[in-house]
């Protein structure tokens, strides 16, 4: 047996992050950001009023009040959008809205409320306020300066960073190539999702976890497919997905990489090992034809657990990303036992009591690998050192969530 950290080695040997691409702002959510983004401006571009009120001169309204207001001809109204830049002369004011550019005669702007009349047919405009220098006024360049940081690169762009990408003036982004997995579930067993049963099949849940994991960590899927255990079709599907049109970054095949007469993936050229894991211990990884292809153990917890510590940090490196998961302390609400020899990743749900994360396991039903009805419970991994037999009431265990 070889230990995770030599099977990630492995894996990882010739990983390397994908070429860079430009996408509109539109086609980014959940991308890379390949580059550093600065702004493309200055913003916001123009001063503009935070409020709804008048753009008045402050020389004009000194000493204003409710009791003593002043009172400004109304000469023109500027509207959010408006390009207009409206002469204010003495004893005069704007009408402004919020957001609308404020014009360069003024320097405070009052918001309606603290006017005398708090009517918009009010002419003149009784200003009932003193308004501070710069009052309600936000000064261009507020926001961001031009060439300002807003995005470091190697972040994934979510919706609030694309937001203050558009904020920035930027309407393309530099991003990685999404990485580009192709799926084959092996096994004569396997049948479609919701089809009925035969005596000795199994639904296909692996290809779609596989896939539904993938995308969650960025990756798109090219080609999903099914492949039975005859000699000769696995390797048929596998030349199939190297020769269409769009060639994968990487395949992943689950199930039929153990020591069984018929298991498909063993008949090809990959390097098989027995990692001191629980689940996955039987994994294969190699390159066919440069491609690299995973093979996991076809249990859908093993697929699940298989994903999350060789696949998952695969799809990192291709994106530039750091693929070390981090993890959390956390105490066990419930004794379960572990094999000594391989580490454990125990599906577990968590809650955090006081600051403090408890977990306990997601199965009722043990830590067996096909049970796959449980794993919509997990809530993330327990990962229990190799040597630790059994994990009791009030352990501290090391835990990745998500
Ligand atoms: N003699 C030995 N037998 C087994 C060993 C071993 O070391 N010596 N290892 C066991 C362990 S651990 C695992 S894990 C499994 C891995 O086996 P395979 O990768 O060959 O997987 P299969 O035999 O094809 O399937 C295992 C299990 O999972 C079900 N399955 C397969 N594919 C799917 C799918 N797409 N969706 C849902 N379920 C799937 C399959 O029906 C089996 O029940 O080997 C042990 N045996
Ligand atoms: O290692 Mo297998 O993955 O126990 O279930």
């Amino acid at each position: 047996m070889i230990s995770v950290e030599e099977q990630l080695a492995r894996v990882l040997a010739g990983a390397a992050e994908l070429p860079h691409e430009t996408v509109p702002v539109d086609a980014a959510h959940g991308r890379v950001l390949a580059v550093d983004l600065r702004s493309a401006i200055e913003s916001p571009r123009d001063a503009n009023s935070a409020m709804d009120g008048y753009a008045v001169r402050r020389a004009d309204v000194r000493g204003a009040s409710p009791d003593a207001p002043v009172a400004l001809r109304v000469v023109g109204e500027v509207a959010a959008g408006s390009g207009h830049d409206p002469v204010i002369g003495p004893g005069e004011a704007v009408r402004i809205m919020t957001g609308a550019p404020v014009p360069a005669d003024a320097d405070a702007v009052v918001p309606i409320e603290r006017t005398a009349d708090a009517d918009w047919a009010a002419d003149p405009v009784r200003i009932a306020e003193e308004p501070a220098p710069a009052a309600h006024i936000r000064p261009a360049g507020d926001d961001l300066g031009a060439g300002e940081l807003v995005l470091p690169r190697g972040i994934r762009l979510t919706a609030r960073a694309l937001a203050s990408a558009v904020g920035a003036g930027v309407g393309e982004l530099d991003v990685v190539a999404r990485p580009r997995v192709a799926i084959i579930a092996t096994g004569d067993e396997l049948a479609e999702p919701g089809a009925p049963l035969a005596r000795g099949q199994v639904h296909d849940s692996n290809s779609l976890l596989v896939a539904a994991l993938a995308v969650e960590q960025g990756a798109v899927v090219v080609h999903r497919g099914r492949a039975g255990d005859a000699p000769g079709a696995l390797d048929a599907e596998v030349r199939r997905v190297l020769e269409a049109s769009v060639r994968p970054d990487l395949i992943v095949l689950t199930g039929g990489v153990s020591a069984g007469a018929h298991d498909p993936v063993t008949r090809l050229a990959l390097e098989f090992a027995k990692v001191a894991m629980q689940p996955g211990k039987p994994q294969a990884f190699g390159r066919i034809d440069g491609v690299p292809v995973f093979g996991l153990p076809g249990n859908p917890v093993s697929v699940a657990v298989s994903f999350e510590v060789f696949v998952r940090p695969f799809l990192a490196v291709l994106q530039g990303l750091d693929p070390t998961r981090p993890t959390e302390r956390a105490i066990a609400d419930e004794a379960w036992r572990t094999p000594v020899g391989r580490r454990q990743y125990q599906p577990i749900v968590a809650q955090r009591v006081d600051g403090v994360l408890h977990v306990r396991p997601a199965s009722d039903r043990g830590s067996g690998s096909h049970l796959v009805g449980r794993l919509a419970r997990a809530e993330g991994f327990a990962v229990v050192p190799a040597e630790v037999a059994a994990i009791r009431v009030g352990d501290e265990v090391e835990v990745m969530l998500g």
